[in-house]
Protein backbone atom coordinates (compact mmCIF):
# COMPACT_ATOMS: atom_id res chain seq x y z
CA UNK A 1 0.00 0.00 0.00
CA UNK A 2 1.21 3.19 -0.31
CA UNK A 3 0.24 6.21 2.10
CA UNK A 4 0.39 9.58 1.67
CA UNK A 5 -1.71 11.35 3.99
CA UNK A 6 -2.84 14.27 5.98
CA UNK A 7 -4.98 15.18 8.82
CA UNK A 8 -8.14 17.41 9.31
CA UNK A 9 -8.45 16.96 5.72
CA UNK A 10 -10.76 14.45 3.08
CA UNK A 11 -8.69 11.44 2.33
CA UNK A 12 -9.66 8.80 -0.49
CA UNK A 13 -8.96 5.25 0.01
CA UNK A 14 -8.84 2.50 -1.84
CA UNK A 15 -10.01 -0.67 -0.83
CA UNK A 16 -10.37 -4.29 -2.18
CA UNK A 17 -12.69 -6.47 -0.82
CA UNK A 18 -12.49 -9.93 -1.24
CA UNK A 19 -16.17 -10.55 -1.01
CA UNK A 20 -15.97 -14.20 -0.42
CA UNK A 21 -14.45 -13.41 3.20
CA UNK A 22 -16.08 -9.62 3.96
CA UNK A 23 -18.95 -7.29 3.25
CA UNK A 24 -17.98 -3.84 2.68
CA UNK A 25 -20.30 -3.21 5.83
CA UNK A 26 -17.13 -4.17 8.03
CA UNK A 27 -15.39 -1.33 6.62
CA UNK A 28 -17.65 1.14 6.95
CA UNK A 29 -18.16 0.33 10.79
CA UNK A 30 -14.35 0.26 11.52
CA UNK A 31 -14.43 4.09 9.75
CA UNK A 32 -16.81 5.26 11.57
CA UNK A 33 -15.32 3.70 15.09
CA UNK A 34 -12.21 5.29 14.02
CA UNK A 35 -14.24 8.80 13.84
CA UNK A 36 -14.14 8.90 10.09
CA UNK A 37 -16.88 10.16 8.07
CA UNK A 38 -17.53 8.60 4.98
CA UNK A 39 -18.66 11.26 2.43
CA UNK A 40 -18.83 9.34 -1.11
CA UNK A 41 -18.37 6.32 -2.52
CA UNK A 42 -17.45 5.34 -5.66
CA UNK A 43 -17.02 1.82 -7.11
CA UNK A 44 -14.06 1.13 -9.36
CA UNK A 45 -14.26 -2.28 -10.41
CA UNK A 46 -16.35 -5.37 -9.17
CA UNK A 47 -16.21 -9.37 -10.40
CA UNK A 48 -17.30 -12.67 -8.83
CA UNK A 49 -14.99 -12.27 -6.30
CA UNK A 50 -13.52 -9.01 -5.41
CA UNK A 51 -14.65 -4.94 -5.42
CA UNK A 52 -12.53 -1.91 -5.33
CA UNK A 53 -14.07 0.95 -4.10
CA UNK A 54 -12.92 4.34 -3.54
CA UNK A 55 -13.85 6.17 -0.13
CA UNK A 56 -14.01 9.71 0.30
CA UNK A 57 -13.81 10.09 4.40
CA UNK A 58 -13.68 13.53 6.27
CA UNK A 59 -11.18 13.22 9.28
CA UNK A 60 -11.33 15.75 11.69
CA UNK A 61 -8.35 15.03 14.74
CA UNK A 62 -4.96 14.52 14.83
CA UNK A 63 -4.40 11.19 14.30
CA UNK A 64 -7.11 10.13 13.04
CA UNK A 65 -6.04 8.73 9.32
CA UNK A 66 -3.34 6.49 11.27
CA UNK A 67 -5.92 5.37 13.54
CA UNK A 68 -8.44 4.35 10.40
CA UNK A 69 -5.37 2.76 8.51
CA UNK A 70 -4.99 0.40 11.76
CA UNK A 71 -8.34 -0.25 12.03
CA UNK A 72 -8.94 -1.07 8.27
CA UNK A 73 -5.60 -3.34 7.95
CA UNK A 74 -6.84 -5.70 10.72
CA UNK A 75 -9.74 -6.50 8.50
CA UNK A 76 -9.58 -9.81 7.25
CA UNK A 77 -10.71 -9.72 3.82
CA UNK A 78 -10.12 -5.89 3.25
CA UNK A 79 -6.71 -4.29 1.66
CA UNK A 80 -6.24 -0.89 2.01
CA UNK A 81 -4.30 -0.66 -1.63
CA UNK A 82 -3.92 3.45 -0.95
CA UNK A 83 -4.69 6.60 0.38
CA UNK A 84 -4.40 9.84 -0.84
CA UNK A 85 -5.48 13.51 -0.04
CA UNK A 86 -7.08 16.33 -1.85
CA UNK A 87 -3.37 17.76 -2.08
CA UNK A 88 -2.15 14.47 -4.00
CA UNK A 89 -5.29 14.29 -6.04
CA UNK A 90 -4.69 17.81 -7.30
CA UNK A 91 -1.28 16.96 -8.52
CA UNK A 92 -2.55 13.41 -10.32
CA UNK A 93 -0.89 14.15 -13.67
CA UNK A 94 0.54 17.53 -13.04
CA UNK A 95 -0.60 20.82 -12.50
CA UNK A 96 -0.02 22.36 -15.74
CA UNK A 97 -0.58 22.02 -19.66
CA UNK A 98 -0.12 23.98 -22.78
CA UNK A 99 -2.89 24.99 -25.12
CA UNK A 100 -2.41 26.11 -28.53
CA UNK A 101 -4.31 29.51 -28.79
CA UNK A 102 -5.48 28.46 -32.31
CA UNK A 103 -7.24 25.69 -33.44
CA UNK A 104 -6.19 23.60 -36.46
CA UNK A 105 -9.29 23.01 -38.31
CA UNK A 106 -8.33 22.90 -42.14
CA UNK A 107 -5.47 22.11 -43.97
CA UNK A 108 -5.70 25.68 -44.80
CA UNK A 109 -4.71 26.64 -40.95
CA UNK A 110 -2.32 23.80 -41.04
CA UNK A 111 -0.03 24.92 -43.97
CA UNK A 112 -0.36 28.30 -41.67
CA UNK A 113 0.82 27.87 -38.67
CA UNK A 114 2.78 25.00 -39.62
CA UNK A 115 4.56 24.07 -42.81
CA UNK A 116 4.77 25.20 -45.97
CA UNK A 117 3.97 29.13 -44.33
CA UNK A 118 5.99 28.53 -41.24
CA UNK A 119 9.05 28.76 -43.16
CA UNK A 120 8.49 32.64 -44.13
CA UNK A 121 8.31 33.52 -40.14
CA UNK A 122 11.27 31.54 -39.73
CA UNK A 123 12.82 33.10 -42.33
CA UNK A 124 11.71 36.84 -41.48
CA UNK A 125 13.62 35.91 -37.66
CA UNK A 126 16.70 34.58 -39.51
CA UNK A 127 16.56 37.63 -40.84
CA UNK A 128 16.31 39.65 -37.90
CA UNK A 129 16.59 37.97 -34.79
CA UNK A 130 14.58 40.43 -32.50
CA UNK A 131 11.49 39.53 -34.57
CA UNK A 132 11.40 36.05 -32.21
CA UNK A 133 10.14 38.76 -29.82
CA UNK A 134 7.34 39.59 -31.95
CA UNK A 135 6.60 36.26 -34.07
CA UNK A 136 7.20 33.52 -30.98
CA UNK A 137 6.45 33.00 -27.40
CA UNK A 138 9.61 34.50 -26.31
CA UNK A 139 8.14 37.41 -25.07
CA UNK A 140 6.25 35.87 -22.68
CA UNK A 141 8.11 32.75 -21.45
CA UNK A 142 10.37 32.17 -18.26
CA UNK A 143 12.08 29.12 -17.94
CA UNK A 144 11.71 28.06 -14.19
CA UNK A 145 15.05 26.47 -13.91
CA UNK A 146 15.94 24.06 -10.92
CA UNK A 147 18.65 21.50 -10.09
CA UNK A 148 16.97 20.19 -7.19
CA UNK A 149 19.69 21.12 -5.02
CA UNK A 150 18.00 23.15 -1.91
CA UNK A 151 14.27 22.81 -2.86
CA UNK A 152 12.10 24.56 0.31
CA UNK A 153 13.64 23.72 3.26
CA UNK A 154 13.95 20.08 2.12
CA UNK A 155 16.96 20.08 0.74
CA UNK A 156 18.82 17.84 -2.12
CA UNK A 157 15.98 16.10 -3.18
CA UNK A 158 16.91 16.37 -6.62
CA UNK A 159 15.09 17.23 -10.15
CA UNK A 160 11.95 14.90 -10.19
CA UNK A 161 11.22 15.79 -6.65
CA UNK A 162 11.28 19.39 -7.01
CA UNK A 163 9.40 19.61 -9.90
CA UNK A 164 6.14 20.04 -8.03
CA UNK A 165 7.29 23.21 -6.40
CA UNK A 166 8.51 24.21 -10.31
CA UNK A 167 5.10 23.39 -11.84
CA UNK A 168 3.73 25.37 -8.71
CA UNK A 169 5.58 28.40 -9.64
CA UNK A 170 4.65 28.09 -13.13
CA UNK A 171 1.05 28.57 -12.29
CA UNK A 172 1.28 31.39 -9.82
CA UNK A 173 3.50 32.60 -12.66
CA UNK A 174 0.12 32.34 -15.46
CA UNK A 175 -2.01 33.06 -12.59
CA UNK A 176 -0.82 35.87 -11.14
CA UNK A 177 0.65 38.06 -13.89
CA UNK A 178 -0.03 36.07 -17.09
CA UNK A 179 3.42 35.00 -17.51
CA UNK A 180 3.82 31.34 -19.63
CA UNK A 181 6.71 29.60 -17.42
CA UNK A 182 7.66 26.09 -17.79
CA UNK A 183 9.40 24.13 -14.88
CA UNK A 184 12.51 22.52 -16.59
CA UNK A 185 14.38 20.36 -13.76
CA UNK A 186 18.07 19.78 -14.69
CA UNK A 187 19.41 16.37 -13.68
CA UNK A 188 23.02 17.61 -12.97
CA UNK A 189 24.43 19.46 -9.97
CA UNK A 190 27.28 21.05 -11.71
CA UNK A 191 27.45 24.35 -12.23
CA UNK A 192 29.25 24.71 -15.70
CA UNK A 193 26.50 22.19 -16.71
CA UNK A 194 23.78 23.92 -15.32
CA UNK A 195 25.34 27.44 -17.13
CA UNK A 196 25.97 26.04 -20.36
CA UNK A 197 22.33 23.82 -20.08
CA UNK A 198 20.23 27.41 -19.47
CA UNK A 199 22.69 28.96 -22.35
CA UNK A 200 21.10 26.41 -24.78
CA UNK A 201 17.40 26.81 -23.74
CA UNK A 202 17.43 30.38 -23.58
CA UNK A 203 16.38 31.44 -26.97
CA UNK A 204 12.78 29.96 -26.23
CA UNK A 205 12.79 32.45 -23.27
CA UNK A 206 12.49 35.84 -22.08
CA UNK A 207 13.57 35.26 -19.04
CA UNK A 208 15.60 32.49 -16.67
CA UNK A 209 14.00 32.51 -13.03
CA UNK A 210 16.55 30.06 -11.12
CA UNK A 211 14.90 28.62 -8.21
CA UNK A 212 15.71 26.21 -5.27
CA UNK A 213 19.73 26.47 -6.32
CA UNK A 214 21.68 25.89 -2.80
CA UNK A 215 24.44 28.47 -1.87
CA UNK A 216 27.29 28.83 -2.64
CA UNK A 217 26.63 27.58 -6.39
CA UNK A 218 23.80 29.59 -7.09
CA UNK A 219 25.70 32.47 -6.93
CA UNK A 220 28.55 31.46 -9.41
CA UNK A 221 25.60 29.98 -11.96
CA UNK A 222 23.29 33.12 -11.57
CA UNK A 223 26.31 35.81 -12.07
CA UNK A 224 28.17 34.15 -15.24
CA UNK A 225 24.45 33.53 -16.51
CA UNK A 226 23.53 37.37 -16.33
CA UNK A 227 27.08 38.19 -17.73
CA UNK A 228 26.03 36.23 -20.93
CA UNK A 229 22.82 36.35 -21.74
CA UNK A 230 20.74 39.17 -22.82
CA UNK A 231 17.31 38.32 -20.56
CA UNK A 232 17.33 38.68 -17.69
CA UNK A 233 18.35 35.78 -15.13
CA UNK A 234 16.79 36.55 -11.56
CA UNK A 235 17.59 33.83 -8.58
CA UNK A 236 14.31 33.46 -6.84
CA UNK A 237 15.64 32.40 -3.82
CA UNK A 238 17.87 35.43 -3.13
CA UNK A 239 15.92 38.16 -4.80
CA UNK A 240 12.66 37.15 -4.87
CA UNK A 241 12.73 36.73 -1.31
CA UNK A 242 14.88 39.91 -0.30
CA UNK A 243 12.58 41.93 -2.07
CA UNK A 244 9.61 40.81 -0.22
CA UNK A 245 11.29 40.47 3.27
CA UNK A 246 12.42 44.23 2.52
CA UNK A 247 8.87 45.11 2.02
CA UNK A 248 7.90 43.41 5.12
CA UNK A 249 10.40 44.40 7.36
CA UNK A 250 10.06 48.02 6.34
CA UNK A 251 6.26 47.41 7.47
CA UNK A 252 7.19 46.05 11.07
CA UNK A 253 9.82 48.33 11.61
CA UNK A 254 7.37 51.13 10.88
CA UNK A 255 4.75 49.43 13.09
CA UNK A 256 7.08 48.86 16.39
CA UNK A 257 8.68 52.56 15.61
CA UNK A 258 11.93 51.29 15.20
CA UNK A 259 14.13 52.22 12.22
CA UNK A 260 16.40 49.50 9.65
CA UNK A 261 19.72 51.86 10.37
CA UNK A 262 19.10 50.92 14.62
CA UNK A 263 17.52 47.49 14.53
CA UNK A 264 19.75 44.78 15.84
CA UNK A 265 18.33 42.03 13.34
CA UNK A 266 19.68 38.71 12.87
CA UNK A 267 19.61 36.23 10.11
CA UNK A 268 19.78 32.62 10.29
CA UNK A 269 20.53 30.45 7.43
CA UNK A 270 23.13 32.29 5.32
CA UNK A 271 22.98 30.47 2.47
CA UNK A 272 20.76 31.73 -1.25
CA UNK A 273 17.76 33.73 0.59
CA UNK A 274 19.88 34.97 4.04
CA UNK A 275 22.77 36.65 1.83
CA UNK A 276 20.56 38.41 -0.75
CA UNK A 277 18.63 39.66 2.60
CA UNK A 278 21.25 41.01 3.89
CA UNK A 279 22.71 42.36 1.16
CA UNK A 280 19.51 44.47 0.36
CA UNK A 281 19.40 45.43 4.19
CA UNK A 282 23.04 47.08 4.51
CA UNK A 283 21.70 48.23 0.65
CA UNK A 284 19.19 49.84 2.70
CA UNK A 285 20.78 50.98 5.34
CA UNK A 286 21.12 48.58 7.84
CA UNK A 287 24.01 48.82 10.32
CA UNK A 288 23.52 45.98 12.89
CA UNK A 289 23.29 42.62 11.13
CA UNK A 290 24.26 38.99 12.70
CA UNK A 291 24.66 36.30 10.65
CA UNK A 292 23.95 32.95 12.34
CA UNK A 293 24.60 29.39 9.84
CA UNK A 294 25.13 25.88 11.49
CA UNK A 295 28.74 26.25 12.72
CA UNK A 296 27.34 29.14 14.78
CA UNK A 297 27.81 33.30 14.40
CA UNK A 298 29.65 34.49 11.03
CA UNK A 299 32.75 36.66 12.54
CA UNK A 300 35.70 38.87 10.74
CA UNK A 301 37.67 36.99 13.82
CA UNK A 302 37.53 33.68 11.67
CA UNK A 303 37.94 32.67 8.04
CA UNK A 304 36.31 30.62 5.94
CA UNK A 305 36.40 28.26 3.17
CA UNK A 306 32.75 29.64 1.42
CA UNK A 307 33.82 33.00 0.20
CA UNK A 308 30.08 34.18 0.34
CA UNK A 309 30.64 33.90 3.81
CA UNK A 310 33.74 35.75 4.00
CA UNK A 311 32.19 38.07 2.47
CA UNK A 312 29.57 38.40 4.74
CA UNK A 313 31.93 38.36 7.56
CA UNK A 314 33.43 40.87 6.35
CA UNK A 315 30.44 43.12 5.88
CA UNK A 316 28.48 42.32 9.41
CA UNK A 317 28.41 41.71 12.96
CA UNK A 318 30.64 44.84 14.04
CA UNK A 319 30.79 43.99 16.90
CA UNK A 320 32.29 40.66 16.13
CA UNK A 321 29.63 38.45 18.26
CA UNK A 322 31.05 35.20 18.38
CA UNK A 323 28.93 31.99 19.97
CA UNK A 324 25.48 29.95 18.11
CA UNK A 325 22.11 31.60 17.80
CA UNK A 326 21.24 31.92 21.69
CA UNK A 327 24.35 34.49 21.55
CA UNK A 328 23.22 36.16 18.52
CA UNK A 329 19.91 36.58 20.12
CA UNK A 330 20.53 38.35 23.28
CA UNK A 331 18.42 41.57 22.54
CA UNK A 332 18.44 41.21 19.33
CA UNK A 333 15.06 43.37 17.85
CA UNK A 334 14.66 41.31 14.57
CA UNK A 335 14.58 37.47 14.01
CA UNK A 336 14.69 36.86 10.06
CA UNK A 337 14.84 33.12 9.44
CA UNK A 338 15.87 31.00 6.39
CA UNK A 339 17.05 28.18 7.40
CA UNK A 340 15.44 25.28 8.51
CA UNK A 341 12.02 24.23 10.20
CA UNK A 342 11.85 24.35 13.93
CA UNK A 343 15.16 25.41 15.03
CA UNK A 344 14.04 28.63 16.94
CA UNK A 345 12.12 28.04 20.04
CA UNK A 346 10.15 30.24 22.63
CA UNK A 347 13.28 30.16 25.39
CA UNK A 348 15.50 31.69 22.18
CA UNK A 349 12.99 34.82 21.55
CA UNK A 350 12.55 35.17 25.58
CA UNK A 351 16.43 36.11 24.84
CA UNK A 352 15.44 39.22 22.25
CA UNK A 353 14.32 42.49 22.90
CA UNK A 354 10.77 43.36 23.83
CA UNK A 355 8.59 43.51 21.33
CA UNK A 356 10.29 41.56 19.03
CA UNK A 357 9.96 40.64 15.24
CA UNK A 358 10.19 37.50 13.83
CA UNK A 359 10.30 36.83 10.22
CA UNK A 360 10.29 32.31 10.27
CA UNK A 361 10.44 31.90 6.55
CA UNK A 362 11.53 28.65 5.95
CA UNK A 363 9.32 26.54 4.13
CA UNK A 364 7.23 24.46 4.52
CA UNK A 365 8.20 24.01 8.26
CA UNK A 366 8.64 27.54 9.46
CA UNK A 367 11.58 28.08 12.11
CA UNK A 368 9.14 28.20 14.85
CA UNK A 369 5.46 28.03 14.42
CA UNK A 370 3.50 31.46 15.30
CA UNK A 371 1.38 29.00 17.85
CA UNK A 372 4.44 28.50 20.11
CA UNK A 373 5.36 32.34 20.51
CA UNK A 374 3.25 34.73 18.59
CA UNK A 375 1.52 36.21 22.60
CA UNK A 376 5.61 37.43 23.09
CA UNK A 377 6.23 38.93 19.33
CA UNK A 378 5.32 42.23 18.16
CA UNK A 379 5.01 40.83 14.63
CA UNK A 380 4.91 37.24 13.36
CA UNK A 381 5.74 36.07 9.73
CA UNK A 382 5.94 33.41 8.03
CA UNK A 383 6.24 31.84 4.00
CA UNK A 384 3.38 29.94 4.39
CA UNK A 385 -0.28 30.62 3.12
CA UNK A 386 -2.03 29.03 5.78
CA UNK A 387 -1.05 32.15 8.46
CA UNK A 388 -1.28 35.72 7.98
CA UNK A 389 1.63 37.69 7.12
CA UNK A 390 2.87 35.49 4.53
CA UNK A 391 6.04 36.88 3.42
CA UNK A 392 6.87 34.87 0.45
CA UNK A 393 8.55 35.31 -2.54
CA UNK A 394 5.44 35.07 -4.80
CA UNK A 395 4.42 38.51 -4.16
CA UNK A 396 7.49 39.82 -5.88
CA UNK A 397 8.69 37.12 -9.22
CA UNK A 398 4.98 37.65 -10.97
CA UNK A 399 4.96 41.54 -11.03
CA UNK A 400 8.84 41.53 -11.44
CA UNK A 401 9.16 39.70 -14.38
CA UNK A 402 5.66 41.03 -15.98
CA UNK A 403 7.57 44.33 -15.97
CA UNK A 404 10.89 42.85 -17.07
CA UNK A 405 8.67 41.14 -20.06
CA UNK A 406 6.86 44.19 -20.48
CA UNK A 407 9.92 46.47 -20.58
CA UNK A 408 12.11 43.90 -22.51
CA UNK A 409 14.43 44.25 -20.01
CA UNK A 410 17.98 42.82 -20.72
CA UNK A 411 18.19 42.39 -16.96
CA UNK A 412 16.90 42.62 -13.37
CA UNK A 413 18.76 45.44 -11.42
CA UNK A 414 19.18 46.86 -7.97
CA UNK A 415 16.82 49.60 -8.98
CA UNK A 416 13.96 47.17 -10.46
CA UNK A 417 13.85 45.20 -7.25
CA UNK A 418 13.78 47.91 -5.00
CA UNK A 419 11.08 49.41 -6.93
CA UNK A 420 9.03 46.23 -6.36
CA UNK A 421 10.12 46.01 -2.95
CA UNK A 422 8.67 49.52 -2.47
CA UNK A 423 5.49 48.67 -4.97
CA UNK A 424 4.76 45.98 -2.98
CA UNK A 425 5.13 47.73 0.72
CA UNK A 426 3.14 50.60 -1.09
CA UNK A 427 -0.34 48.10 -1.55
CA UNK A 428 -0.71 48.65 2.20
CA UNK A 429 -1.50 52.54 3.38
CA UNK A 430 -1.11 53.85 6.75
CA UNK A 431 -4.80 53.11 8.21
CA UNK A 432 -4.80 49.47 6.82
CA UNK A 433 -1.17 48.25 8.49
CA UNK A 434 -1.42 46.43 11.88
CA UNK A 435 0.74 43.46 13.60
CA UNK A 436 -1.31 40.55 11.37
CA UNK A 437 -1.32 42.87 8.00
CA UNK A 438 2.28 43.95 7.23
CA UNK A 439 2.12 42.67 3.61
CA UNK A 440 -0.35 42.62 1.13
CA UNK A 441 -2.31 39.39 0.20
CA UNK A 442 -0.90 37.60 -2.88
CA UNK A 443 -4.88 37.86 -4.21
CA UNK A 444 -4.48 41.45 -4.38
CA UNK A 445 -4.37 42.29 -8.26
CA UNK A 446 -2.66 45.49 -7.31
CA UNK A 447 0.63 43.93 -5.82
CA UNK A 448 1.35 42.19 -9.81
CA UNK A 449 -0.33 45.82 -11.01
CA UNK A 450 2.18 48.45 -9.07
CA UNK A 451 5.50 45.91 -8.47
CA UNK A 452 4.63 46.02 -12.90
CA UNK A 453 4.21 49.65 -13.17
CA UNK A 454 7.40 50.52 -10.99
CA UNK A 455 9.81 48.19 -12.11
CA UNK A 456 8.89 49.47 -15.96
CA UNK A 457 9.74 52.78 -14.72
CA UNK A 458 12.93 51.78 -12.93
CA UNK A 459 13.99 49.56 -16.31
CA UNK A 460 13.33 52.91 -18.59
CA UNK A 461 14.84 55.16 -16.27
CA UNK A 462 18.14 53.17 -15.25
CA UNK A 463 18.46 52.16 -19.26
CA UNK A 464 17.84 48.54 -19.19
CA UNK A 465 14.34 48.45 -21.11
CA UNK A 466 14.27 47.59 -24.78
CA UNK A 467 10.66 48.69 -24.82
CA UNK A 468 8.48 51.11 -23.22
CA UNK A 469 5.41 49.60 -22.77
CA UNK A 470 1.85 51.78 -22.33
CA UNK A 471 0.85 51.60 -18.41
N1 LIG B 1 9.56 32.55 2.37
C1 LIG B 1 10.22 32.64 1.24
O1 LIG B 1 9.85 33.36 0.31
C2 LIG B 1 11.48 31.87 1.07
C3 LIG B 1 12.28 32.14 -0.03
C4 LIG B 1 13.47 31.43 -0.20
C5 LIG B 1 13.82 30.48 0.72
N2 LIG B 1 12.99 30.22 1.76
C6 LIG B 1 13.33 29.18 2.72
O2 LIG B 1 14.58 29.49 3.31
C7 LIG B 1 15.31 28.29 3.53
C8 LIG B 1 16.67 28.40 2.86
O3 LIG B 1 16.53 28.50 1.47
P1 LIG B 1 17.80 28.81 0.55
O4 LIG B 1 17.30 28.78 -0.85
O5 LIG B 1 18.53 30.00 1.06
O6 LIG B 1 18.66 27.49 0.81
P2 LIG B 1 20.26 27.32 0.94
O7 LIG B 1 20.48 25.85 0.95
O8 LIG B 1 20.96 28.15 -0.06
O9 LIG B 1 20.61 27.94 2.38
C9 LIG B 1 20.16 27.41 3.58
C10 LIG B 1 21.16 27.79 4.65
O10 LIG B 1 20.58 27.49 5.93
C11 LIG B 1 21.58 26.89 6.71
N3 LIG B 1 21.00 26.09 7.78
C12 LIG B 1 20.37 24.91 7.69
N4 LIG B 1 20.03 24.47 8.92
C13 LIG B 1 20.45 25.41 9.79
C14 LIG B 1 20.39 25.53 11.20
N5 LIG B 1 19.86 24.58 11.94
N6 LIG B 1 20.91 26.64 11.76
C15 LIG B 1 21.49 27.60 11.02
N7 LIG B 1 21.58 27.53 9.68
C16 LIG B 1 21.07 26.44 9.08
C17 LIG B 1 22.39 26.06 5.72
O11 LIG B 1 23.66 25.71 6.22
C18 LIG B 1 22.45 27.01 4.54
O12 LIG B 1 23.57 27.88 4.62
C19 LIG B 1 14.43 27.16 3.02
O13 LIG B 1 13.69 26.64 4.09
C20 LIG B 1 13.51 27.84 2.05
O14 LIG B 1 12.27 27.17 1.96
C21 LIG B 1 11.85 30.90 1.97
O1 LIG C 1 8.62 28.14 -2.80
C1 LIG C 1 8.30 28.88 -1.87
O2 LIG C 1 7.22 28.78 -1.27
C2 LIG C 1 9.20 30.00 -1.46
C3 LIG C 1 10.64 29.79 -1.73
O3 LIG C 1 10.93 29.82 -3.10
C4 LIG C 1 11.23 28.59 -1.06
O4 LIG C 1 12.11 27.98 -1.66
O5 LIG C 1 10.83 28.28 0.05
MG1 LIG D 1 12.48 28.56 -3.66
Amino acid sequence: MSSQMADGKTIILRLEIDTNLAQFGRAATAIEKAKGDIIAIDVIHTDKNKSIRDLTVKIAEQGAAERLTNALQSLPGIRLLHISDRTFLLHLGGKITIQPKTPIQNRDDLSRVYTPEVARVCQAIFDEPSKAYTLTIKRNTVAVVTDGSAVLGLGNIGPYAAMPVMEGKAMLFKQFADVDAFPICLDTQDTDQIIAAVKHLAPAFGGINLEDISAPRCFEIEQRLRQELDIPVFHDDQHGTAVVLYAGLLNALKLTGRSLNEARIVICGIGAAGTACTKMLLAGGAKHIVGVDREGILTADRTYDNPMWQWYAEHTNPQRLTGGLAEALQHAEVFIGVSAGGILTRAHIELMAPEPIVFAMANPEPEIRPELAEDIVAVFATGRSDYPNQINNVLCFPGIFRGALDSRATTINEEMKVAAAEAIASVISDDELNRMYIVPSVFNARVVEEVRRRVIQAAVKSGVSRRNPRE
